[in-house]
């Protein structure tokens, strides 16, 4: 059966979540307007964002998922809860006294995941970040159901990494979709390290590696269509998506 979303998480913050989760989207869509992707639509969905003082700041993951994703969806409804501080969200929120509610976090992930559409939910930083005092990043992956897509950086330090938060999740019950390595060097000179490391994270991981994503250059601040292909491409989409045939996208025109 095919999925009704994913999670995706990080071996750390600042691996690539939003521009990989922003890719997928864009790649999804033109599936879903081929006809190859049987739902309704792709979603994405920023549970908790810090570091921005409103959805619609440039630098907000949820402007950047809708802008770089190539969305409808209006930056406001990508955002649940949004914080100033470029913090781990329970230290963010407890700054201006606003808590993450976290039972309305769920009822709200279940709710989009419930509309016949394809939900990409991205966290905060990696899996072990503290959401309030008693939640982190992976209780709510595990409480929406959702299988994790984990970004992982591609060289020396990412096996550990990598090994570790396929542990947490295992730890605590929740799928592991895969394992996708982005940032890889464009020219292929890393090539023989990052297959070593892929290597390494699926034998003692017991994970699939979904792809490696080559590091792209963006132009005027934004990604262009290059990197949408890349992810298009680079992916195996039947990790990510559940049974869909990794050779669907083959042919697929990437939209403006
Ligand atoms: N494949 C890539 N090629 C070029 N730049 C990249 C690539 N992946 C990520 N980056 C850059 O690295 C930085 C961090 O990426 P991104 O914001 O996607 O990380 P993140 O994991 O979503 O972080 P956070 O924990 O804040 O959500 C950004 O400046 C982004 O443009
Ligand atoms: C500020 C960052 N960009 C990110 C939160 C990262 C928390 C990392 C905490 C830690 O691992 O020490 N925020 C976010 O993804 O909205
Ligand atoms: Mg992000």
């Amino acid at each position: 059966m095919n999925r009704r979303g994913i999670f995706v998480t990080g071996t750390d913050t600042e691996v690539g979540k939003t521009c990989v989760t922003a890719g997928m989207a864009a790649a999804i869509r033109s599936m879903v307007a081929a006809g190859a992707f049987p739902v309704g639509d792709v979603r994405v969905w920023k549970p908790v964002q810090t570091g921005a003082a409103s959805p619609d700041d440039a630098g907000a993951d949820s402007f950047r998922l809708r802008a770089e994703g190539r969305l409808e969806q209006p930056a406001g409804s990508i955002a649940t809860f949004t914080y100033p501080d470029p913090l781990a969200p329970w230290m963010a929120a407890r700054r201006i006294g606003r808590p993450v509610d976290y039972a309305e976090l769920v009822a709200e992930g279940k709710r989009r995941m419930s509309g016949g559409d394809f939900l990409l939910a991205e966290g905060a930083g990696g899996l072990a970040v503290p959401l309030t005092e008693t939640k982190l990043v992976a209780h709510l992956a595990a409480d929406l159901g959702l299988p994790l897509l984990i970004v992982a950086r591609p060289g020396l330090g990412t096996v550990n990494h990598t090994l570790l938060t396929v542990a947490l999740a295992r730890q605590l019950g929740i799928p592991v979709a895969g394992v996708v390595l982005n940032g890889c060097a464009a020219d292929g000179s890393d090539r023989r390290a990052v297959e070593e490391n892929a290597e390494m994270i699926r034998v003692f991981g017991e994970v699939a590696i979904a792809g490696t994503l080559p590091r792209v250059e963006r132009k005027d601040g934004v990604f262009s269509r290059e990197w949408t292909e890349a992810v298009r491409d680079g992916l195996d989409w039947s990790v990510v998506l559940g049974e869909v045939q990794s050779d669907t996208l083959c042919g697929i025109r990437v939209e403006e």
